[in-house]
């Protein structure tokens, strides 16, 4: 039987809500066979993130020649890449494997405020792994550090800001208004050099977002490893947040996770 085959490189996440976890629980959810390299590992849970432990460059590369050399992927999804160090080794090692279908998760900061991206990667993460996207997927935060600006706050700036990225080498730019305040539909707009689409649903009222940004990319990334287009992979990939936001879990103390396999019992 053959398969599609999604790869994450990506922190992980011990509470399971995010990161490396949370990409692996989507790609089951979504029928895909799902591998990982692990960077860094944090201790974190609900309540925030309580250390970061990067993994050796040795180690990194290891995992990733280990995939390469042997299984492949269809697939590539990147998450928290943490060091200048550790971004210039991916981005490396995709090129050199002529990896297709790069989905880049921007991750800087986690919900609680914890750095998961160091200030002086930034120029690597723009230079060195920006171009290589086939799709990117910053959130509003995310999208104003990329850009040096202060402040999107309306879909008219998130439009300028999606087409501003794409000028640095994406070749689809996926632009999360997750963050956009005071508005009670959620939009996500995907730019792809020509057009602007927009993928709205009904903002949920709950606390318990923790892992929105890996779970929603990680979709997408599973989606292109069955050979689906851009549009039809954020299509499914905002049905499937929604869902599991709309389940979301109300676990620990905080900030509880999204419900992965809230699709699976409708
Ligand atoms: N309260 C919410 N209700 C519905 N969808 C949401 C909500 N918060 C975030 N989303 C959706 O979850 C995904 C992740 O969004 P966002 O919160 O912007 O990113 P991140 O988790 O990286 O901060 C996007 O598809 C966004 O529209
Ligand atoms: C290990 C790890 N990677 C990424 C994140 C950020 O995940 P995100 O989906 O943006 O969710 P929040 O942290 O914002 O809830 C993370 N926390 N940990």
């Amino acid at each position: 039987m053959s398969v599609g085959k999604a790869l994450t490189i990506a922190g992980s996440d011990c509470g399971g809500g995010a990161g490396i976890q949370a990409d692996l629980k989507t790609f089951q959810e979504r029928d895909v066979y799902g591998m990982s390299v692990i960077t860094v590992l944090t201790a974190q849970n609900t309540l925030g993130v309580h250390g970061v432990y990067p993994q050796t460059i040795e180690a990194i590369e290891a995992q990733l020649d280990a995939i390469f050399q042997d299984i492949g992927t269809d697939s590539v999804k990147t998450g928290m890449l943490f060091s200048e160090e550790i971004i210039n080794l991916v981005a490396k090692k995709l090129k050199d494997y002529e990896i297709k279908n790069i989905v880049i998760d921007p991750v800087m900061i986690a919900k609680g405020g914890a750095p998961l991206l160091q200030k002086q990667a930034m120029t690597a993460l723009k230079m060195n792994l920006l171009p290589l996207a086939r799709v990117i997927t910053p959130n509003i935060p995310e999208a104003c550090e990329i850009l040096g600006i202060d402040k999107i706050e309306t879909v008219e700036e998130m439009k300028e800001a999606a087409a501003n990225i794409q000028l640095l080498g994406p070749k689809n730019v996926v632009l999360k208004g997750g963050h956009l305040e005071g508005n009670n539909i959620a939009v996500d707009i995907l730019f792809d050099g020509n057009e602007y689409y927009y993928f709205e649903s009904k903002r949920i009222d709950t606390i318990h977002t923790h892992g929105t940004g890996c779970t929603f990319a990680a979709a997408i990334t599973a989606e292109l490893a069955k050979g689906n287009s851009i549009n039809e992979s954020v299509a499914c990939a905002k049905q499937f947040i929604q869902a599991a936001i709309e389940t979301s879990l109300n676990i620990g103390k905080g900030i509880g996770p999204t419900n992965h396999s809230a699709l699976r019992h409708k």
